[in-house]
């Protein structure tokens, strides 16, 4: 057998490029590490945790939409500094630390915290929307249409 270099196994060429022989189809192979979540806890756990913590301490008083906005943009503050200063940070984080990953999983999750609120404060089913926004996503960008490029859906003719 052939040995392969392993970025020629993904179909990638060493500058990067994908190979001509790589189909559309089957471009979730050139990713280049599968990463899955757990599939719990679900948003509506984390929902339900988050009123149980604010319960206990009678904070649910101070948890009206536009505070849990502000301390939702207070967290995401949070996780650009983690990245402040660093210049381009590639997928995986190849280099941080176990510690500087641990504080990104607590940024993170303060910001889903907060967002998760936000969205039951606003009666926002936010599993149901995020389903809605992607059909929706996918009918302002076609594959077809819009494979490999960036562009705002504004900037497509016709
Ligand atoms: N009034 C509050 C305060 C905190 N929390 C919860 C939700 C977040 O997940 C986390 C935020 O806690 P902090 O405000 O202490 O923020 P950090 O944990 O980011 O600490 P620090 O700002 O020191 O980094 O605690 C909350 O629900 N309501």
């Amino acid at each position: 057998m052939m040995a392969t270099n392993g970025r020629e196994a993904r179909g990638l060429k060493e500058n990067g490029a994908v190979t001509e022989e790589q189909p559309h189809a089957n471009r979730e192979a050139v990713r280049p590490q599968k990463f899955t979540f757990s599939p719990e806890p679900t948003m509506e756990d984390i929902r339900r945790m988050q009123a149980e913590f604010t319960d206990e301490r009678d904070w649910d008083k101070f948890h009206q939409p536009r505070n849990l906005l502000m301390a939702m943009v207070g967290e995401v503050g949070e996780v650009a500094e983690l990245f402040q200063w660093r210049g381009e940070v590639a997928e995986g984080l190849p280099g941080w630390t176990e510690s500087e990953r641990e504080q990104l999983a607590h940024e993170l999750s303060d910001v889903l915290i907060y967002l998760l609120e936000l969205a039951e404060k606003c009666r926002v089913d936010l599993p149901q929307a995020v389903l809605r926004k992607i059909a929706l996503n996918r009918l302002k960008y076609p594959a077809s249409k819009v494979h490999g490029s960036a562009k705002k859906y504004t900037e497509y003719e016709d």
